[in-house]
Order: structure tokens, then C-alpha cells, then sequence
């Protein structure tokens, strides 16, 4: 081979090699698309390989979206649109998200008038015909008119769009005469709109590619704007013009300790043993990081309630991972700084304190929470004793698991709880939220029978 070969052979080599790296850039450019990050390896080989993981993950985002992009999208609201027309809303204008938002953040801002406020009603200790009922995750991937919106919408497009996330809140009320919708959006939406990257995996859930691995990583962090989270108020504001006093309009928000958790262990955890690192080891920086998050909260929870929301449900899903002395330092006392702030500004809104895992009693001591959510696992009566004791609304807590059972099975284990409890402090609710398995017939005998057994007690 002449040299001359030789060195066009080297350069046609080198040339192919920087082609490479220009085409892996553009790849990388387009995969994170809008939020151009600069790499820096500054821990190699570490490093590399959270990146290769994150580009894993972020393709397989994309690929979610771009499937889903290429079809043709229009946004069909068939429940939402009479709402729409009624308030004048062009969802085919190009500024329909400026004409909700004018509407949501009008001074004579108007909803109509409640024609069902029953859940209300037993908060305020006022007569009631039937007890309430609603369930967690009422809208959601049991319904198949849901899954049927999730076929050409992405889970975070939902909540992104108050369109879409009003009228999928609307769907279970169309099979089911709930008392109250919970709007629908998610709680990893906060640590989304503090800076944090959170993709939805299938089979998996939702996953954060970079979590917070040390305490010089909160320097990632920053606390919004609250108006970053306008869409979630707008959803509210559509779904409560759209309900029409039919029912509670219900906000909420994950508790400072389950977020602080999702953003540490970077997803759903067996062993929490990240972020139990973290407040064990780093006190100090844990607690300035669980201030951020409820400082954050206490704005977007106060503006869901000037959006249209009529009660609040905190959810410290993950209260259980931690023994009493530790949730009390590192969960419930920032779930009461919350609460308590919010308050402050809005006295007449109730909230709802759901410690998923073992610390409801704790829970009854404060007066910042108007009812207490209780699990499942949890003992029914124990909990009947401390709402007299504490004089406190509870809510729950049928085991999910029993709607997989005869409907016979469901009816009476509905009013084996409503005789726990009795009739004039109770909010009925599964103990934790709807699953995908679940048969829509066996929530509606839940319904029924809490309507009619409490009517019933009530006569
Ligand atoms: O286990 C995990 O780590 C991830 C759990 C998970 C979350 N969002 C998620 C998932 C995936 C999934 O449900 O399969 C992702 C998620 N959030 C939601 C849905 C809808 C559905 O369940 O079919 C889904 C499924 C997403 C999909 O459509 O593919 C919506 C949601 N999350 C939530 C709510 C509030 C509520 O429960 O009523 C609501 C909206 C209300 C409604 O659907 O009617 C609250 C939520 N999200 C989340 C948590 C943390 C606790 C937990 O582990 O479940 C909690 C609080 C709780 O339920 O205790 C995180």
C-alpha cells in the first residue's frame, strides 16, 4: 500500500470517527431535546454510565412520545366541552391555555352553586342524607374510556394539559355517583417543577434518570415560580365549572417526606436505604431539603385552593419507613408546617392527612388536619376511637383487595365499616388508591352499598 493510500486510509478513519461523534451529539441534542445539558464527566467511569443510563431512559421517553406524536392529535374533551362552550373556550384556538388561565385567575372568578356538598357537609358536622364516598385514583387505568385517552396522550402530557386532566377527572363521575373528584395529576409533579427530570416507565412508574445522590447536588434544586404548576390549578378550575356542584372538587399534593424519598431512591424502593442515609447521615441537609419542598408545597397547595379546590388530601404515602421518633422529626412535623401555613391563608378549606404505613394516631393529635386518611392495614376501630377521642373526620379504608371479591363479600365488609364508625364523622374510601385489575362493577356495588346502608342509619 502506498503511503499516500495509507494516510487518505487514516483520514478517511479519522473522518469516520468524527462523523460518529457529531451524529452521537445531534442524537444526544435531540434526546434532551429542549433542555440542552452540557455533560461534564467529572467522576469517570461513574458517571458514564448514569449517562448511558439516562439516555437509555430518555429514549425510551421519546420513543412513548414520538409514538404517540405521530399520530394525529386532536384534543377530544367530550365530557369538558359543553363546559367550554359555555364559558366561551375555543379548545381548537391557539390560546386556549390564556383564555382557562384568564378565567382561573379573574378577580370575580365564579363556580356555581353546590347542589351535593355532603362530603363537606360531614367536615363541618352538618346534617347528611347518605355518608361520602370517593376512592384514590378514581380516574385512572381501570377505566377503559381512560386507557383509550392514554393510547394518543402520554401520563405527564395528561397533567400538563387542563384540558385533558379535567376531562379524564370527569370520567369516573359518569359511572359512578362519587360525592367528590380528585383532580387528576400526580405528586411527582413537584419535584418536576423544582428542576428535577421524572420520566413515566411502563410496568415501572414514574423514575427519576438523575436522582439526588449527595447533599451538593440540592444546589440542583430551585423553588418555582408557584404559576409553574398553573396547569394543575387551571384542571381544577375547569373540573369544578364542569361538576357543577355535584360534587366536592378535592386537590392534593404528596407530603415533604414521600417526595424527598422519590427524589433520592429515584423511584419506588424496597429498602429506602438511600434516603434513610440521608437524614441519617445528613441531617442537617435533609431537613433544608424537606423546608424546599414544603415551602414549595404551601404555594401550590394554597393556589390549588384559589383554582377551585374545596378540600386538600396530603399523601405521605411512605410515612411507614420510618419508626415514630423519625417520622414525627423528618415527616409529620413538615406535613403540619404545611397544613398550618395553608391555613393560615385559608381557614376554611379542610384537610385530609393520609400516612399510608402506621402513623395515623399520630396524626389525630393536631389540629391542623380536619380528617385523617386511613390505610387499609390500619385498625378500623382503633381509628373510630381516636375520631371521638380527637373529634376528628376519618376516611378509608376498604383493602383494595376486596374488590377483587363476590360482590356479596364487598357489600358486607362496606357496612361492617360503616358500623364501625358510625354516621356522622366518616368519609368512606378504599384505604389506598384503585388498581388496574380492578372490575368497574365491583366499584360500583361499593358505592351503592355505602349510599344505601348510611341512608339507611341516617333514616
Ligand atoms: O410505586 C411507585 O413507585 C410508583 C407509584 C406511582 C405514582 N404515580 C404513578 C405511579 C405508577 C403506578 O401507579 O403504577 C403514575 C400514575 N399516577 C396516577 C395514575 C393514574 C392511575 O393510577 O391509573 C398513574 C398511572 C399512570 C398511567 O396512566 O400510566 C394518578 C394519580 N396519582 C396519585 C393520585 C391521587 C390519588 O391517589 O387519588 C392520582 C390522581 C387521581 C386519580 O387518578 O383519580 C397519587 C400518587 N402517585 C404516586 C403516589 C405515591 C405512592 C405510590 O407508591 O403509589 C401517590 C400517592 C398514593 O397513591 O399514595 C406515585
Amino acid at each position: 500500500m502506498s503511503h499516500n493510500s495509507q494516510n487518505q486510509g487514516k483520514l478517511h478513519f479519522l473522518f469516520h470517527l468524527l462523523s460518529l461523534f457529531v451524529r452521537l451529539l445531534v442524537k444526544i441534542q435531540i434526546l434532551s431535546k429542549q433542555k440542552s445539558k452540557i455533560f461534564i464527566f467529572y467522576k469517570f467511569p461513574k458517571d458514564i454510565q448514569n449517562f448511558i443510563n439516562f439516555q437509555k431512559q430518555l429514549a425510551n421517553q421519546m420513543s412513548e412520545t414520538d409514538k404517540l406524536a405521530q399520530q394525529p392529535r386532536t384534543i377530544e374533551v367530550p365530557l369538558l366541552q359543553s363546559t367550554l362552550n359555555r364559558l366561551g373556550i375555543d379548545k381548537n384556538s391557539e390560546n386556549w391555555r390564556q383564555q382557562v388561565r384568564t378565567f382561573r385567575q379573574s378577580k370575580d372568578q365564579k363556580f356555581p352553586a353546590m347542589k351535593n356538598d355532603t362530603l363537606l357537609r360531614v367536615v363541618k358536622r352538618e346534617k347528611i342524607d347518605h355518608l361520602p364516598i370517593w376512592v384514590m385514583r378514581q380516574a385512572g387505568r381501570y377505566l377503559p374510556e381512560f386507557r383509550e385517552v392514554r393510547k394518543v396522550w402520554s401520563f405527564f402530557e395528561l397533567c400538563d394539559n387542563p384540558l385533558l386532566a379535567a376531562e379524564v377527572t370527569l370520567q369516573p363521575l359518569e359511572r359512578f355517583p362519587m360525592d367528590a373528584g380528585i383532580i387528576f395529576s400526580d405528586i411527582l409533579v413537584v419535584p418536576k417543577v423544582m428542576g428535577m427530570e421524572v420520566i413515566m416507565e411502563e410496568k415501572r412508574g414514574p423514575v427519576f434518570p438523575q436522582p439526588l445522590v449527595e447533599p451538593s447536588d440540592l444546589e440542583k434544586l430551585s423553588i418555582p415560580d408557584p404559576e409553574a404548576l398553573g396547569d394543575v390549578y387551571d384542571a381544577l378550575y375547569l373540573f369544578r365549572q364542569a361538576v357543577e356542584g355535584k360534587v366536592t372538587t378535592i386537590g392534593f399534593a404528596g407530603a415533604p417526606w414521600t417526595l424527598m424519598s422519590y427524589m433520592i431512591e429515584g423511584g419506588g424502593s424496597k429498602m429506602f436505604s438511600k434516603v434513610k442515609k440521608w437524614i441519617f447521615k445528613w441531617k442537617e441537609e435533609s431537613k433544608k431539603l424537606l423546608n424546599m419542598i414544603s415551602d414549595v408545597l404551601i404555594e401550590y397547595i394554597s393556589k390549588q385552593i384559589e383554582g377551585g379546590a374545596q378540600i386538600i388530601q396530603l399523601f405521605d404515602s411512605w410515612a411507614g419507613e420510618l419508626g415514630n421518633e423519625d417520622y414525627q422529626e423528618f415527616g409529620l412535623s413538615y406535613c403540619v408546617r404545611v397544613a398550618t401555613e395553608v391555613k393560615k391563608r385559608h381557614p376554611q378549606t379542610p384537610i385530609i392527612m393520609f400516612a399510608k404505613g402506621n402513623h395515623s394516631d399520630m396524626v389525630f393529635k393536631h389540629d391542623c388536619f380536619d380528617c385523617v386518611g386511613i390505610d387499609y392495614a390500619w385498625d378500623l376501630s382503633l381509628a373510630a376511637k381516636y375520631s371521638q377521642q380527637y373529634n376528628k373526620v376519618i376516611q378509608g379504608n376498604l383493602d383494595p383487595g376486596v374488590l377483587l371479591a363476590e360482590k356479596d363479600t364487598i357489600r358486607e365488609k362496606t357496612r361492617k365499616m360503616i358500623d364501625v364508625v358510625g354516621v356522622d364523622r366518616y368519609i368512606v374510601n378504599l384505604g389506598h388508591g384503585m388498581w388496574p385489575e380492578h372490575d368497574l362493577e365491583h366499584l360500583a356495588v361499593f358505592v351503592d352499598e355505602t349510599h344505601k346502608y348510611s341512608a339507611l342509619k341516617l333514616k
